[in-house]
This record gives C-alpha cells, structure tokens and sequence, in this order.
C-alpha cells in the first residue's frame, strides 16, 4: 500500500514537472515574440523598454528594431531600473547608440523609483507622435477609417461666401 502511494505521489510529481517545463517553454515563447506587423501599424508610436540589467532585453529590442526599420513611427527608447547599476548589463553607450540608429529619443530611468522622468519620456513621445500627425497629414480618425486625407473632400469656408446671405 505504501508503495502504491508513493508510486502515485511520483507520477503525480513528474507530470508537474512536465507541466512547469512546458509552462516555462510557454512564458520564454511570449516574452520572445516579436510584435506582429499588425500592432507595429496600429500603434502610433513605440515607446522600447528594456533593462539595463539584462542584456536579452537588449537583443530583443534589437530585433524589433529591424521589424520596424522601414516604417517612420514614431520611436522612444528607454532603459529602465537604472538604480540597479551594480547589476548593470547594457551599457548606457550602447542604448544611446540604439537610438541613434533609431533617429530617437533616449534616457535611462528607475521606474520603481521615480516617475517623473517616466512621465517625460510619454511626453517626448507623444510629442514625436504629434510632429509625425501634423508631417504626415493623416489624422486619428483616417487610420481608424482606413482612409487618407486626400480622399475626403473637406469643406472650407471660400472669400466668395462672405457674399453670400447669412441664413
Ligand atoms: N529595481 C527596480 N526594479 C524594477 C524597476 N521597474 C520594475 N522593476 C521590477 O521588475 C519586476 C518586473 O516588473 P513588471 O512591472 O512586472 O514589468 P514587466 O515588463 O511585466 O516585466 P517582466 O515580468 O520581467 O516581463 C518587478 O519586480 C518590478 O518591481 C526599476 O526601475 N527598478
């Protein structure tokens, strides 16, 4: 009877060590996935977050870079828990220098510490997505709808309508 049990206790103990492997297979998946071509258009801009103590964060904004190469969205990249610099494994040379390639912004922050140079770094992306909107003409609404400016016909008040009667 002993021996019963303990058979089912070992059974029992391999299927959940099976389960953990596969749930960890499952977790390295997703955390390794690039994001789909679909998100990268849906998004107005790309705020890249990695960490300054684990250069796989590093290498994998690497590779979301070259997805993203070719198209003009607007990009801001941050390395956070830069109050770990004992632990540091991406320099702070080598995120600017991302950056750089990326033509963005970039600073290092401590997220769990302050938020105000979290708060900045939303800033200067939001203002990035701005000054794209106003270069690009093309507004909220017409990704939503699909469509671009030149396709709508919008109505503009002429100088030929102060002539007109008012009602
Ligand atoms: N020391 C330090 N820890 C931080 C900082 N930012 C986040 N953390 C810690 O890092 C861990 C992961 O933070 P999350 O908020 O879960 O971030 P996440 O992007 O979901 O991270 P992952 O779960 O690792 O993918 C948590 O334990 C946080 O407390 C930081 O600036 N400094």
């Amino acid at each position: 009877m002993e021996l019963k049990v303990d058979f089912i206790k070992r059974e029992n103990e391999d299927y959940l060590l099976q389960m953990l492997d596969y749930i960890k297979l499952k977790l390295k998946e997703s955390v390794d996935d690039l994001p789909s071509t679909e998100t990268i258009h849906w998004a107005d801009g790309l705020l890249l977050v990695y960490s300054i103590t684990d250069r796989r964060s590093m290498s994998y904004l690497k590779r979301v870079g070259t997805l993203i190469a070719d198209s003009d969205i607007p990009v801001y990249i941050v390395g956070n828990k830069n109050d770990m610099v004992h632990l540091r494994e991406v320099s702070a040379e080598e995120g600017a220098i991302l950056a750089r390639n990326f033509e963005c912004g970039f600073s290092e922050v401590a997220a769990a510490e302050m938020v105000v140079p979290v708060a900045v770094v939303f800033q200067e992306l939001c203002r990035a997505v701005l000054a794209a909107r106003r270069k690009s003409k093309h507004s909220l609404l017409e990704r939503m709808l699909g469509t671009r400016t030149s396709n709508l016909r919008l109505y503009a008040r002429g100088k030929s309508d102060s002539a007109l009667p008012k009602d």
